[in-house]
């Protein structure tokens, strides 16, 4: 496609710090498609940033499959916070299915256990039927997630699923085949040199998508058809136009069994959008929110933080065509 006819950098204050990100940060892009996000958390190298940008360019070209759906059920979003905040987040969200972290350093199984039965108590003030996950981001060993999920599953009223229980996707494949809770894989996807591993090993129930790690809509679309499991499109903490992906990837799968991890923008004080793509009754509408200019004044990031992601993308672009041609040959 063509270079982006515009670029905006924009800094957005989290509501509560959320792995370890107190101010989003990242980038706009516009095409003729419209606004594209390239976002890719700051510790990530130029490598690892290609993909993200791949994504961004697939929305500025507009270059995303048509919908099949109008809307999209989503889950509230819970980090690990006390259980009193948990809880007023859950009834805040409006959602029927919240996600909640766990095994955050520093905390203990407690501190999780009371943030679940929380959560659990204020999906019930709207009636049975709610629904809980977890994600522990990788941090338990084996053993660990095998003695320490039957008490999150009671604490919890039952567990939908448990995100990324271990780092490693053996340890996926052993937890899978010793625990009752269905096991969901996230960084063993968006992270690994292989995402078919999950696959190969059936090291899970369900595979967590994320347009931007992974390269975009139409790519997560393959990935979906590959891996043959159950989808759940999560978010990369993008700003609207960011999820707006998402939301493309979700409207667009033949089948979607269960809530996505889309309603992020709940976490951020602030958007780009004057319609932010906040669920309304538990669902996002499909579509593409539209971005205010006044709201890229308020949130432009200032000049150094610009400089820096200027040069960043000037390295990840100029890396990915030389990716390109070397694969064109
Ligand atoms: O899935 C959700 O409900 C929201 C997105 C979310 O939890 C995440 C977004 C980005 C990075 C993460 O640490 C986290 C995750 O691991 O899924
Ligand atoms: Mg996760």
């Amino acid at each position: 496609m063509d270079e982006p006819s515009d670029l905006r950098v924009f800094a957005i204050p989290m509501r509560t710090r959320f792995r370890g990100i107190t101010v989003r940060e990242g980038v706009l892009l516009r095409g003729p498609g419209g606004w594209g996000e390239w976002s890719p958390f700051l510790e990530y190298d130029d490598v690892v940033a290609q993909p993200w940008l791949r994504c961004a360019e697939e929305a500025a070209a507009g270059d995303w499959p048509a919908p099949l759906r109008d809307e999209v059920a989503v889950n509230v979003t819970v980090p690990a916070v006390d259980a009193q905040t948990a809880h007023a987040i859950v009834r805040r969200g409006g959602c029927r299915t919240a996600k909640v972290k766990v095994a955050e350093p520093g905390q203990d199984e407690a501190d999780d256990l009371a943030r679940l039965e929380a959560v659990r108590a204020a999906l019930d003030a709207d009636g049975p039927g709610g629904r809980v996950r977890i994600d522990v981001n990788g941090l338990w060993d084996v053993d660990t997630a095998v003695s320490s999920l039957p008490r999150y599953d009671r604490a919890a009223g039952g567990l939908e699923y448990v995100e990324q229980p271990c780092a490693a996707v053996e340890d996926l494949a052993l937890v899978r085949r010793r625990v009752d809770v269905p096991v969901a894989a996230d960084e063993s996807i968006r992270r690994a040199a292989d995402p078919y591993r999950v696959r190969d090993l059936e090291a899970a129930d369900i595979a967590v998508l994320k347009v931007q790690p992974l390269g975009g809509v139409r790519a997560c679309l393959r990935i979906a058809e590959d891996i043959g499991l159950p989808v759940v499109v999560s978010s990369a903490l993008e700003s609207s136009v960011g999820i707006a992906a998402g939301v493309a990837l979700a409207a667009a799968l033949p089948e979607l069994p269960h809530a996505c991890g889309l309603a992020t923008v709940q976490l951020l004080t602030d958007d780009v959008a004057d319609e932010p793509l906040l669920p309304v009754g538990g669902v996002l509408r499909v579509g593409r929110p539209a971005v205010a200019p006044a709201a890229l004044e308020r949130l432009a990031a200032d000049p150094a933080r610009v400089e820096h992601w200027r040069a960043r993308l000037a390295r990840v672009s100029h890396a990915s065509r030389v990716r390109e041609d070397r694969a064109r040959g």
